[in-house]
């Protein structure tokens, strides 16, 4: 009898590996998110949701100790977050990727290691094979497009030695592959006892399995505009447009104009 396909481990019921207590952040006194109250256990992806400018990044620069909180409490395996502890418990990837224009893929991926370490099996060039750029090894990164650029961070992402990845927009710039990159990796993350916390406008978002969702609304959901802490208005008038001028714009006067006929 064959063997039984083995089963994922569920790693749901091992400590957190961050968790947010009353976590909030206010600027100039209006709020920006919170408070939120959520862990992040091993075996986890949890979506962070909301519109443009909802404080999904805000968030996740919060969690990664780039900004403080307002109010609440960080934990990394149990233990508040200091910048001592990030280092070697979390990934980020951010809206600028973290990759140095000057220095080829791979060298981008040797500098990362050699502040973050390798996780265990994978090198610079397997990793950047695993993202689709097998062969782009010493190509300048800022002759890559925005897709491949993402890839490579990506490949960051995955070399790092640690268990708590926060993704802020991994599918933007992404084709339909890169997509489905993007859910296989957040997978055998999962599989392997890791966890991540990924921001979404919503479109593309995680389709393995159903995962837990925080949905940010800005800190004033009737709000709009900055003053409201929510980013933006939906009931904004779009302005009409007639052959490619402004509506308000004078007609052109044709009769008068000397140009071509
Ligand atoms: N450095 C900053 N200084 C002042 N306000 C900021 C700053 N960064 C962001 N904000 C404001 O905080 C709010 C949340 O912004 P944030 O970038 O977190 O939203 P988001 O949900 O990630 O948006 P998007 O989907 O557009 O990326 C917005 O109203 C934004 O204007």
């Amino acid at each position: 009898m064959p063997p039984a396909p083995r089963q994922p481990e569920d790693h749901r019921d091992r400590p957190a590996l961050l968790e947010a207590r009353g976590l909030a952040l206010s600027r100039n006194d209006e709020p920006i998110f919170g408070p939120l109250d959520f862990a992040l256990h091993p075996g986890e992806v949890v979506l962070v949701e909301g519109d443009n400018g909802a404080g999904k990044t805000t968030l996740l620069r919060v969690l990664s100790g780039l900004l403080a909180p307002t109010s609440g409490e960080i934990r990394l395996a149990g233990e508040p977050l200091t910048l001592a502890r990030l280092s070697p418990q979390v990934a980020l990837l951010s809206h600028a990727n973290g990759l140095k224009p000057e220095l080829t893929a791979i060298e981008n991926l040797r500098f990362a290691a050699g502040l973050l370490g390798l996780r265990s099996g994978l090198s610079p060039t397997t990793a950047l094979a695993g993202v689709g750029l097998a062969g782009y090894d010493d190509v300048p990164t800022r002759t890559l497009s925005a897709g491949q650029k993402k890839r490579v961070a990506l490949a960051r992402v995955l070399l790092a030695p640690v268990g708590l990845w926060l993704l802020d927009e991994p599918y933007a710039n992404l084709d339909r592959d890169g997509i489905q990159l993007v859910n296989r990796l957040l997978e055998n993350h999962a599989n392997r006892g890791g966890a991540a916390l990924i921001t979404s406008h919503g479109a593309y978002a995680y389709t393995s399995g159903t995962p837990r969702r925080i949905a940010l609304r800005g800190g004033n959901p009737g709000g709009g505009g900055p003053a409201g802490g929510s980013g933006f208005s939906r009931d904004a008038a779009v302005p009409e447009i007639r052959d490619g001028f402004a509506a308000e714009a004078a007609p052109a006067d044709r009769s008068n104009s000397g140009g071509e006929a």
